[in-house]
């Protein structure tokens, strides 16, 4: 299927938050041809756009499109958008939904474009779009990839998934975000392709890290390598299938966070790796990181499933000062030391891997 805008024509939608990915993927939408209006949180941010087709604060030399609007009221913001798009930071998506809920359209589609998980909750984003809107997941959308957003905005080619449990919710909103330069593959793996947008976070901190120490290539293709296989495990614990974390959503986004200077991940990790405290990293950054956020509740998760994440484990150690960042590398022993085979983790019995090559043996999978 070509994506063209004409499929577009008349389709309204908005996008709530006005930060990089919000004001990228509004261009991404119109330029897919779409009536789009974005949703800021501040009046000037609403009229820079609006007026000067600019966002210098966010996305800084870029002209954004004549037809995209933006305002800071929810009302004209929502009305008639038959999907809405949310990039706003993970931990603030429940309470900008509360605010969002009454100008909602009875039909219209959540799609969420964040890569968190809520602290506290420890609920992904879908999960926490269904507890507060009490809506039905085959009206909760996610789009994510291989996606930083400054790329996007100067219309670099590249690709995303979108993902409902409802193929043909999944296929209407692939069809509003495909365009020019920007193609939605779809899938009805939401816990897949949400978990894989969070979990590269995490190992994108890590290659900051052992960046900002001086560590070179082996140690990054280690903890990507190995970060591919700790992501893989714990998403197919969630449910996720294996084949999406090979995917644009998995190892997609983790190459493009892993190699780009501008994830704020992993610069994050890097201004870490290089001596920075975390409240001094977070100080200089403007912007969302939110590996930062993610790595406490990731763990939780981890440990009540009975797996181990050993390069996640040593980021938060890292985050937390318990461990100095020249120590994290790809040190992927358990606790016996034993050597592993390289594809399984070897870690709980009930380990994901461990499941699926001995269903593979029984030649189920
Ligand atoms: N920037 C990217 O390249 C990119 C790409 C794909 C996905 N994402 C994801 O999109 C989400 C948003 O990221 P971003 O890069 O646009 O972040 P950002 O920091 O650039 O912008 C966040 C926006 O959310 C708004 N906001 C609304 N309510 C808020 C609140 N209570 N607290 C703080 N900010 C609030 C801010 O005003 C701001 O406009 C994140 O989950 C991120 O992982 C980002
Ligand atoms: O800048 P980051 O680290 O939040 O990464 C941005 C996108 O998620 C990359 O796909």
């Amino acid at each position: 299927m070509q994506a063209s805008p004409k499929r577009n024509r008349g389709r309204r939608v908005a996008v709530v938050g006005a930060g990089s990915w919000g004001t990228t993927f509004g261009k991404v939408l119109v330029d897919a041809g779409c009536e789009v209006t974005i949703l800021a949180r501040r009046p000037e941010a609403a009229q820079e756009i609006q007026v000067a087709k600019r966002n210098s604060q966010y996305l800084p030399g870029v002209n954004l499109p004549k037809r995209l609007r933006a305002t800071s009221d929810p009302a004209r913001a929502l009305e008639g958008a038959e999907q809405v798009f949310l990039a706003v930071p993970s931990q603030s998506l429940r309470e900008n939904l509360a605010e969002l809920e009454s100008y909602l359209e009875r039909e219209s589609l959540l799609v969420s474009l964040v890569k968190g998980v809520e602290r506290g909750t420890s609920m992904r984003m879908s999960e926490v779009i269904s507890d507060a809107l009490d809506l039905d997941p085959d009206r909760i959308g996610v789009v994510s990839g291989p996606n930083i957003a400054l790329e996007i905005a100067k219309e670099q080619p590249t690709g995303a998934v979108a993902s409902c449990v409802s193929l043909a919710a999944a296929q209407e909103i692939a069809t509003a975000c495909s365009g020019p330069y920007f193609r939605s593959y779809v899938n009805t793996d939401v816990v897949g392709t949400e978990l894989g947008g969070v979990l590269k976070n995490l190992i994108a901190l890590a290659i900051g890290i052992v960046d900002g120490v001086g560590y070179g290539e082996n140690t990054k293709a280690s903890i990507i390598t190995r970060g591919l296989a700790e992501m893989t495990e714990f998403a197919v614990t969630q449910g996720a299938s294996p084949t999406t974390l090979s995917g644009l959503a998995g190892l997609g986004d983790l190459i493009a966070t892993c190699q780009s200077p501008l994830s704020r991940n992993n610069t994050a990790g890097r201004l870490i790796g290089q001596g920075f405290s975390l409240e001094e990293t977070k100080q200089q950054m403007q912007q969302t990181a939110e590996g930062i956020t993610s790595v406490g509740p990731v763990l939780e998760l981890a440990r009540e499933r009975g797996i181990a994440m050993p390069i996640v484990q040593q980021v938060q150690m890292v985050l937390s000062g318990r461990m100095r960042p020249k120590e994290l590398g790809p040190h992927l022993a358990t606790e016996d030391d034993v050597p592993r085979a390289e594809l399984s983790l070897g870690i709980g019995k009930q380990g994901a891997w461990r499941r699926l090559l001995g269903r593979m043996k029984g030649g189920r999978a």
